[in-house]
């Protein structure tokens, strides 16, 4: 590979191994970023988005080469980082600075703050007297006295202290800065201080920046460009403008229904999501956001409400992760005061129970569709989950569990990775989809 581009990254991978017993075999792998790509310019910052543990932190820590990654090629300033020897690599540690999202820990309280800002001088052996001036000059570039290089960390606040970091990744004057939730931490009136300053800085010092978050409103705030990130893959990659005006993925969506909005036009293009980031070492087939996607496209067969056809594949999902159980379900009947014995519920109260835990309507608009949900259920309330799951995998197969969708330009101006983009796949198996209203 070899770009024009500040920072280009392809195929990047990184894999923890799981390992059991004393010889420490492996019996898995935790896909913590699996295989992204993403280019970043001079003068550009690109966000980095997604719910916790899809691994944004894991992409960026790589990427800096404070971890080896497990597979994948990072370029940067046209240099090989993978191939690069020692003195590249200093040098590059001196062009690329972290920041971090807790400003309380990233200092030491016995140093100064002028000790610890001046620390990557130190370590890239700038003499003591240069190294002063440097520091007083960086504090006030970010809006801080520069007496401040005198007191110790307990005398500032978490926004201050926030300023000082962001001094300490200036003083190399760096080409590359990777802010990893660098106003989480903060209270809402400090976060805009903070990002203002960091776009400041960014036009000022014509940087490339990496700036991760998960809140997308953050995200819009200071990024040109943006990147979502989900279990370990990039969904959509876009102009900020792009991706917020028009999101492509159902991820993307459904992350910009979660914004509270008083914009009316920003309001409503998705459902916010249900349930938890599935684990990066069991990935779901297919398309990875299908267990969560209230676009998960229906099988040709079927034609019945798109958020009803969502509530059937997650119950799909949860019987066959053991998670829908009779008994269980008529304790919870006995304990919500519907009966006193467990023996006394009939079945048919309990698959009235099961299709409100999972929002099923009766009947489902679609006769079909609806005898295999009752057949289904029947299955369990038998004591048959089996069965059910049987009845459920081959009546509602989804291509989504078994196409993986690639990143493909949706509309001209970004690129998402949905099979309802993939004209194949879009033809032959969508349904009247609530988000494409
Ligand atoms: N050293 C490690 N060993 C094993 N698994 C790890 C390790 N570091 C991260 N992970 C796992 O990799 C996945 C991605 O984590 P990562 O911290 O990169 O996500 P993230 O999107 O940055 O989330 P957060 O904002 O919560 O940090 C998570 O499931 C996490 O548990």
């Amino acid at each position: 590979m070899t770009t024009d581009h500040l920072l280009s990254v392809r195929g990047l991978k990184k894999h923890y191994p799981i390992t059991e017993g004393i010889l420490r075999r492996e019996v898995g792998r935790v896909r913590a970023v699996d295989g992204i790509d993403f280019d970043l310019d001079r003068g550009e910052t690109l966000g980095l988005v997604g719910e916790s543990g899809c691994g944004k932190s894991t992409a960026a820590t790589t990427l800096l080469r404070f971890e080896e990654p497990t597979e994948g090629e990072i370029e940067f300033d046209g240099t090989d980082l993978l191939a690069c020897d020692k003195d590249e690599l200093k040098r590059f540690r001196r062009r690329a600075q972290m920041v971090f999202q807790d400003p309380n820990s990233s200092f030491d309280p016995r140093m100064t703050i002028g000790e610890s800002v001046a620390e990557p001088l130190r370590v890239h052996g700038l003499p003591r007297e240069r190294r002063r001036a440097v520091v007083r000059n960086t504090l006030e570039r970010v809006g801080l006295d520069a007496t401040a290089a005198d007191r110790y960390p307990h005398e500032f606040s978490g926004g201050q202290k926030q300023r000082i970091a962001l001094a300490r990744a200036l003083v190399l004057n760096p080409d590359l800065i990777v802010a990893d939730e660098p106003v989480s931490a903060l209270d809402v009136s400090l976060q805009a201080e903070i990002l203002t300053l960091i776009d400041d800085i960014q036009q000022e010092f014509g940087l490339g920046i990496l700036f991760i978050s998960h809140d997308m409103s953050v995200i819009q705030q200071v990024c040109n460009r943006v990147a979502v990130m989900y279990l370990g893959e990039i969904v959509e990659i876009g102009s900020t403008d792009a991706v917020f005006s028009d999101p492509q993925h159902p991820y993307t969506q459904a992350l910009l229904a979660s914004i509270p909005n008083p914009d009316p036009r920003k309001r409503g293009r998705g459902t916010e999501l249900a349930g938890d980031v599935p684990n990066p070492s069991n990935p779901p087939s297919g398309c990875r956001f299908h267990t969560r996607c209230p676009a998960v496209i229906q099988p040709a067969e079927y034609e019945f409400e798109q958020e009803h056809w969502r509530s059937v594949m997650t119950f799909r999902i949860r019987l066959a992760n053991r998670q829908v159980d009779a008994d269980s379900m008529r304790e919870v009947l006995v304990a919500e005061g519907d009966a006193t014995d467990v023996d006394a519920i009939p079945d048919d109260r309990v698959a009235a129970f099961i299709r409100e835990e999972f929002s099923i309507p009766t009947p489902l608009s679609d006769p079909e569709a609806e005898s295999v949900v009752a057949d289904a259920i029947g299955d369990i309330t038998a004591g048959d989950p089996d069965a059910a799951e049987n009845t459920l995998a081959t009546a509602f197969e989804t291509v989504c569990e078994h196409r993986h969708p690639d990143l493909r330009d949706s509309n001209g101006t970004q690129r998402a990775a949905c099979l309802r983009h993939d004209t194949d796949v879009s033809t032959t198996h969508t349904a009247v989809s609530s988000t494409e209203d």
